[in-house]
């Protein structure tokens, strides 16, 4: 289990986590949602340790996380980050062996090659193999990550809006695949997304996160309501329930021509001194 207990984050004056406490149970994936900016990479960066809270504890199976043994800590985790470029020169098989650079020698192994591959194949991209990525596109780059990520064994595995270059079709391939080994290999899973509807299908766990604190968990089934999504996006939406429960959110537009925001905030003269 992962726990989280009375952590505070702050970067330059913006408070990002006040007082922020949950866990997170192996063998379950747990989804973050919330608005823009409200800290939840910041968080994840905190969790791996990225980013240093200003106090509270973050403990995994009983061991703290502590400054002076941060590469001990890292081992554990997997990270897929919300940046999906991959500026280097290298193959795609080669980007995926990276995920196992802790058990890379000077010799490759055959059977790190055939792991690397069979990753590839589970996810239906082992034709990319030899390929360039800094020649792939955006939804392949961030598969590729995604196989990365399953090579490190994680204990811990956080990914930061995987799903965010994806048809749908690869939606749905990285998040089965993705639920399958969660559960399989007892993996603490913690991602980000923000369609709502990909996380009432997928999470466990929802944490929803708005002004520094998780503002509602527990099951999608449970918490996703219209009220909460009017709360925390400020939109209004329809929620309906298939017949294992789970909500499906279809959000309302105001009206046909009205921005969501009608009215500004700050008058022009207000506008103006930021020039
Ligand atoms: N290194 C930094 N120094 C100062 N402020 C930062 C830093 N990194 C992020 N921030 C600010 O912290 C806030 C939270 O950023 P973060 O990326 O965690 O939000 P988020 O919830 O993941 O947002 P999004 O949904 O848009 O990806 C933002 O206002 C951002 O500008």
């Amino acid at each position: 289990m992962l726990q989280v207990n009375k952590l505070n984050v702050a970067l330059d004056s913006l408070v990002l986590a006040k007082d922020m406490s949950f866990s997170l149970e192996a063998g379950k994936v747990n989804v973050i949602i919330g608005p823009n900016g409200t800290g939840k990479s910041t968080l994840l960066k905190t969790l791996f340790g990225d980013i240093q809270a200003k106090s509270g504890d973050i403990l995994f199976a009983g061991d703290a996380l502590q400054r002076k043994q941060l590469s001990h800590w890292r081992k554990q985790f997997g990270y897929m980050p919300q940046d999906i470029r991959l500026d280097v020169e290298l193959s795609v098989l080669e980007v995926v062996l990276l995920g196992q650079l802790n058990s890379l020698g000077l010799r490759l192994d055959d059977s790190l090659i055939k792991e690397a591959l069979s990753a590839l194949d589970k996810i239906g991209l082992l034709h990319l193999a030899n390929r360039d990525v800094n020649k792939l596109s955006g939804g392949q780059c961030q598969m590729i990550l995604f196989a990365q990520a399953l090579m490190r064994k994680p204990k811990i595995l956080m990914l930061d809006e995987p799903v965010s270059a994806l048809d749908l079709h690869f939606q749905h391939v990285l998040l089965d695949h993705l639920d399958t080994q969660t559960k399989q290999q007892g993996w603490v899973t913690l991602m980000v997304l923000h369609d709502l509807n990909l996380a009432a299908q997928y999470a466990d766990n929802l944490l929803v996160l708005k002004d520094g604190d998780v503002v509602a968990s527990g099951h999608p089934n449970n918490i996703l309501t219209s009220s909460l999504v009017k709360e925390v996006y400020k939109v209004d939406a329809q929620i309906t329930k298939d017949s294992s429960g789970i909500p499906f959110i279809r959000t309302v537009r105001k009206n046909n021509s009205a921005p969501l925001s009608p009215t500004p905030k700050h008058s022009s003269k207000e506008v103006e001194s930021l020039v």
